[in-house]
């Protein structure tokens, strides 16, 4: 039997509720709900949205905009606009293909990729996907150093160029309606990409994820994250890995301050689209004083509620280098695939081209 997957025409879909709306309509109500919800009330989730429509801009006219240029250099590297994807684990449950339906609209694009730890296809199979456009990888950094060094060989040796290491989950957030619904995609195997093609892991287990999926699942669960680590590990992954390295989750000037003094290479601005510490600043707010206290010394990127291009150059006024795509893009994923991602890429750069056109 051939079985007949529902088909969206997604050509004419422009607004981010009309993705999440097909989004939802296409999915299994916990997995969007997972991807949807935030931590606790809300709040922050809520924050990252509102404060965006507390900032104004005030045009300015006459100024030749026949051509303006989207481009933006990091780290060395040219990106033809300022929009990254964000690291976004599991998105199996969105979509069957998942990060390889991401990986080649975002290939076509040359819009950068940036890869989690605990996607659903490996870092290798991802990176087979984005031959021509700027590749990092995203480290849930386990307490088992051995894993973590096998990751970063394994991400160095497939054509990563930057590792994004994610600060602000020492543990996951108290996310309230996944806790109501039960809901865990790791516990179904859908961020085991990573773990269960790693000769390392593979070594510690008593049966292998083919014998028992659900203890391997568990044997991960435990790895994934790790509250024990501070500042000072970071000279770890300097050890072990000679690409530059990007601090993912940073709120505060001071912890702005302590990524210069570890000497990373840059940080994203970033409350993890509210999935986290619920209450926490919402990242637009946060970025001009970390921006003070970077004064142009890394690059300095931003997610969390970016919805237009609006959103972006709101950002890239207050001193972003770039911002990275989140939920809408895993919403293009959920109701077309590789399509619907495209679309949604496609409308983040015409809308930036006419918002800063207009400015
Ligand atoms: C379903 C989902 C899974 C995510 N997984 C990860 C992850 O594995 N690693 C990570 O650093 N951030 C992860 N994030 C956070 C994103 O990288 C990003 O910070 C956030 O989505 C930005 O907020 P926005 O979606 O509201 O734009 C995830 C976000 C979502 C929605
Ligand atoms: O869902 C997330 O936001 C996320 O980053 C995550 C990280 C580790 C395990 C499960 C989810």
């Amino acid at each position: 039997m051939v079985l007949l997957e529902k088909t969206v025409d997604v050509s004419r879909v422009v607004q981010f509720e009309e993705w999440e709306k097909l989004a939802k309509e296409n999915i299994d109500h916990n997995a969007f709900t997972y991807i949807q919800s935030g931590a606790g009330r809300e709040e922050t989730l809520r924050s990252n949205e509102e404060d965006f429509r507390k900032i104004k801009l005030i045009p300015r006219y006459l100024k030749d905009v026949s051509n303006v240029c989207l481009k933006t250099n990091i780290l060395g590297e040219t990106l033809p606009y300022p929009f990254m994807i964000a690291p976004v684990g599991m998105q199996g449950i969105a979509h069957r293909d998942g990060e390889l339906a991401t990986a080649r609209a975002a290939n076509a694009l040359k819009v950068p990729f940036i890869a989690s730890t605990v996607t659903t296809y490996s870092l290798e199979e991802i990176a087979a996907e984005l031959p021509d456009t700027i590749k990092w990888f995203q480290l849930y950094w386990s307490g088992d150093w051995e894993i973590t060094a096998s990751f970063l060989h394994r991400a160095e040796k497939a054509g990563y160029s930057a590792i994004v290491v994610t600060v602000d989950t020492p543990l996951l957030g108290w996310r309230e309606k996944d806790l109501t619904n039960g809901y865990s995609p790791l516990k179904v195997g859908k961020g085991a990409g990573n773990y269960f093609s790693d000769p390392v892991f593979l070594q510690r287990l008593k049966r292998s994820p083919q014998e028992d999926s659900t203890a391997a699942a568990e044997e991960m669960i435990k790895l994934v994250l790790e509250p024990k680590l501070t500042w000072d590990d970071i000279r770890f992954i300097r050890e072990y890995t000679s690409l530059p390295i990007i601090i993912k989750g940073i709120l505060h000037p001071e912890d702005a301050k302590q990524a210069l003094n570890y000497g990373v290479d840059g940080i994203v601005v970033s409350n993890h689209g509210g999935r986290q510490l619920d209450g926490a600043i919402s990242s637009i707010e946060a970025l001009p004083a970390i921006v003070e206290e970077i004064q142009n010394k890394i690059p300095v990127l931003l997610d969390s509620g970016i919805r237009s291009g609006a959103d972006a150059v709101k950002a890239l006024t207050l001193g972003a280098d770039a911002v990275c795509l989140g939920r809408p893009f895993v919403y293009g994923l959920a109701a077309a695939g590789q399509e619907g991602v495209s679309q949604v890429l496609q409308n983040f750069i015409q809308d930036l081209k006419v918002t800063k056109s207009l400015t």
